[in-house]
């Protein structure tokens, strides 16, 4: 692991797999971490150079004053690659990460070979419900939402046959600092990505966990609807991490799609 200095914030990151390889960068949601893509990674180590990192508010990158932009976050993200050399890349969005995601498709789309966008929109949320969430989560910390926003995270039956991961990815949840939290918050409040989403033309698979609480299938399969060209797949016995919950399922479907899109 290691910590760059880019866009003016420490971020945190780790390069793995082979080096000289197409490029895989990885994208993590709100409250969560690059720990999330840590079953899935091994799936691609041999045959791609993989990029995590923690976007800023998140993990053991700075969490600065909010609020955050999605653009904060994409400039964040591009100074990552300046710094890692890397010229273009398939990037895999995690919720807020695929709205991260959809956003350089558009900004920089050079840097971009495939899109694999997990649970996630163009426009996720309403105001006044970002603003309820953000009233709450500075009031009385994220603790007072950690349960509900678990239950959208995860299948009932996550919960009840593997109970010690549910509650390590809890710890990781209200773990979050507050100041990161609520700023990403307010990057997702603001953000209207339709615009962008029907200008994007690399290959791009979007997918979700049947059981998505966050983002549900209808939502993400009609953001698959305006972007050219885009496929749709559930993840079956999954909640809004599929990445963590079926790890295996979530990487074939990424591999198939990174395959037919020559990113190989
Ligand atoms: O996960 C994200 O990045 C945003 C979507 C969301 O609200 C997740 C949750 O339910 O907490």
């Amino acid at each position: 692991m290691a910590f760059t200095r880019a866009n003016k914030i420490v971020l945190h990151h780790q390069v793995v797999g082979r080096e000289g390889a197409p490029v895989l960068v990885f994208a993590n949601s709100l409250g969560s971490d690059f720990r999330i893509w840590q079953e899935i990674v091994p799936s691609f180590a041999d045959r791609y150079r993989i990029v995590l990192y923690d976007k800023r508010g998140h993990g053991l990158s700075d969490a600065p004053c909010g609020p955050y932009t999605i653009d904060d976050h994409t400039e964040d993200l591009l100074a990552l690659l300046d710094h890692l050399h890397v010229e273009n890349a398939a990037l895999v969005g995690l919720s807020v990460g695929g709205m991260i995601a959809q956003r350089i498709a558009v900004k920089a789309p050079a840097r971009v070979r495939a899109l694999v966008l997990c649970d996630t929109a163009a426009k996720i949320g309403t105001p006044d419900s970002w603003a309820e969430r953000i009233a709450a989560v500075e009031a009385s910390g994220i603790e007072d939402i950690a349960d509900s926003v678990m239950q959208r995270w995860f299948t009932p039956s996550f919960r009840a046959t593997r109970p010690a991961e549910w509650k390590g990815w809890r710890n990781m949840l209200v773990r979050t600092p507050v100041q990161g939290y609520v700023g990403t918050c307010a990057a997702i409040r603001d953000a209207d990505l339709t615009t962008d989403a029907a200008r994007i033309t690399v290959p791009t698979l979007c997918l979700a966990g049947d059981q998505d609480g966050s983002t549900p299938p209808d939502l993400v399969r009609h953001t698959a609807g305006l972007i050219h060209g885009a496929r749709f797949n559930i993840v079956e016995e999954a909640g809004h991490i599929p990445c963590i919950e079926q790890p295996h399922a979530t990487a074939r479907l990424i591999d198939q799609h990174l395959r037919e899109a020559g990113h190989v």
